[in-house]
């Protein structure tokens, strides 16, 4: 008889078509690069396991342990607070928590790997920690059997267990994409300020954000004047070419995330990918009112907006390299609609070296994200080429590594091309 998760796979056969036979799949970010797969079936106690898992069957040979906890909450906002409290707690315990997304269900969470635990002193260590949210979570644990078998036994649910493989196949698609719309990469201001709201009970900041954003014109058109973006991974130069565009354009300089919500930022930041990205979102909707208002009088320039916001939110979501990312044309590189759009972005390009250089010269602290940027290089090499898919408008590459002038002379041609001044 076919098994419930088995039917539950069927949606899923466009993106998992080789994987339909099996009835979960785990998606593991093990390391820096590809997830890993591991596929969950029921078997009897004399299968064969012809593909013993990686990462689980050394471990617990050697006498350590595993868990994977996902979430199963319904309500999107706990659940994403839920999941980033749990990494709170668990990177505080000994071992690493990798970050798992269970398929064909899409509950996220981790594998806890314990190296100098077993598998008993791990769960009472475990059990108080999770008693609080047991009610929404799935907690399975990693038995090694006769044969070198590794099965996923679920706590409270007997003696029912699952036997664990390396999955035939990895999905055609990296098992985050599907989400990103909706989760990361917000399509409307209907979307980013509905996941804002479900946060006021939670983050009572979230609602001095609404009532900006409720006085704002929904759908705000711009002025006759040229409105123009700039951005640019860190340091290559945005605040200093949005500044001379100020006075060279006598233009207003405007930035995404506008001065009105700054003051909450540091506190979205510290928030999961559904409220932080949600927070940006909204406010280059609040950005767009702003725009639409000084654009009646004088040119605007404004410092990053959309491609930014979108850029990093799927370079964060996404894993590995730059083949796991959303194939170009993809919607999630799309301009939102209802977003007032720009007559150019100019996307400011530099080698690593010379970016690295400036940082280093400019002096200020980094923050989380920026260090990211520097050590993390495939997360870099994203961020670059999301910034080239993004579309309708496209960003206008320039190079960022001429003395300061001449990058601005060739900005300044560039206005006058597009912008027919
Ligand atoms: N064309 C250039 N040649 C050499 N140095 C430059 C040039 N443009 C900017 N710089 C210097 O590089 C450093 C980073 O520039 P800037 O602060 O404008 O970058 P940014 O993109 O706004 O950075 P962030 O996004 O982190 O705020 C500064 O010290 C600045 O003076
Ligand atoms: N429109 C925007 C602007 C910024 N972000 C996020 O903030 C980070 C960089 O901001 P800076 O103040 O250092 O320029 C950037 O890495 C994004 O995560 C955004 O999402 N959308």
């Amino acid at each position: 008889m076919q098994s419930q998760l088995a039917r539950a796979c069927v949606p899923m056969a466009a993106s998992y078509g080789r994987l339909l036979a099996t009835d979960s799949l785990l998606a593991v970010e093990a390391a820096d690069g590809d997830p890993l797969y591991l596929s969950c079936s029921p078997a009897s106690s004399d299968a064969l396991s012809r593909r013993p898992p990686p990462l689980l069957l050394p471990l617990l040979a050697a006498g350590g342990s595993a868990h994977s906890l996902t979430v199963s909450c319904p309500e999107r906002v706990p659940a994403a607070r839920l999941r980033a409290a749990l990494r709170r707690a668990l990177d505080a315990e000994e071992g690493r928590p990798l970050p798992l997304l269970s398929l064909p269900s899409r509950e996220r969470g981790f594998l806890l790997l314990q190296p100098r635990r077993s598998p008993a002193a791990q769960e009472r260590r475990l059990r108080p920690l999770l008693a609080p949210h047991l009610q929404h979570l799935r907690v399975c644990a990693y038995e090694l059997g006769s044969g070198s078998r590794v099965w996923q036994c679920p706590w409270g649910e007997g003696r029912a267990r699952w036997l664990v493989e390396k999955a035939v196949a990895a999905p055609e698609i990296h098992p985050s994409v599907p989400s990103l719309k909706g989760e990361a990469v917000f399509g409307c201001w209907k979307e980013a300020q509905g996941v804002l709201q479900e946060c006021i009970p939670f983050i009572p900041e979230a609602r001095g954000v609404l009532e900006l954003w409720d006085k704002c014109p929904k759908y705000p058109q711009k002025g006759n004047v040229p409105v123009i973006v700039v951005e640019g991974l860190d340091a290559t130069g945005k605040t200093t070419l949005t500044q001379s565009l100020k006075e060279s354009l006598r233009a207003v300089l405007l930035k995404s995330p506008p001065a009105c919500i700054s003051q909450w930022r540091k506190i979205f930041d510290n928030e999961p990918t559904l409220i932080r990205r949600a927070f940006y979102a909204l406010g280059n909707y609040i950005v767009a009112s702003e725009i639409a208002a000084e654009s009646t009088k004088s040119p605007v320039v404004v410092d990053r907006y959309w491609h930014s916001t979108a850029a990093y939110a799927i370079a964060t979501e996404i894993s590995g390299g730059l083949h796991n990312l959303p194939v170009r044309n993809h919607e999630v590189y799309q301009w939102p609609e209802d977003l007032l759009k720009p007559d150019l972005v100019v996307l400011l390009t530099l080698s690593q070296e010379e970016r690295v250089r400036r940082l280093q010269s400019r002096g200020i602290e980094k923050t989380k994200e920026e260090a990211e940027l520097e050590m993390n290089v495939p997360f870099r090499e994203k961020v670059e080429e999301l910034y080239k898919r993004m579309e309708n408008p496209r960003c206008v590459a320039v190079d960022a590594s001429p003395p300061r002038e001449a990058v601005i002379e060739n900005v300044l041609h560039l206005i006058k091309d597009h912008c027919l001044i």
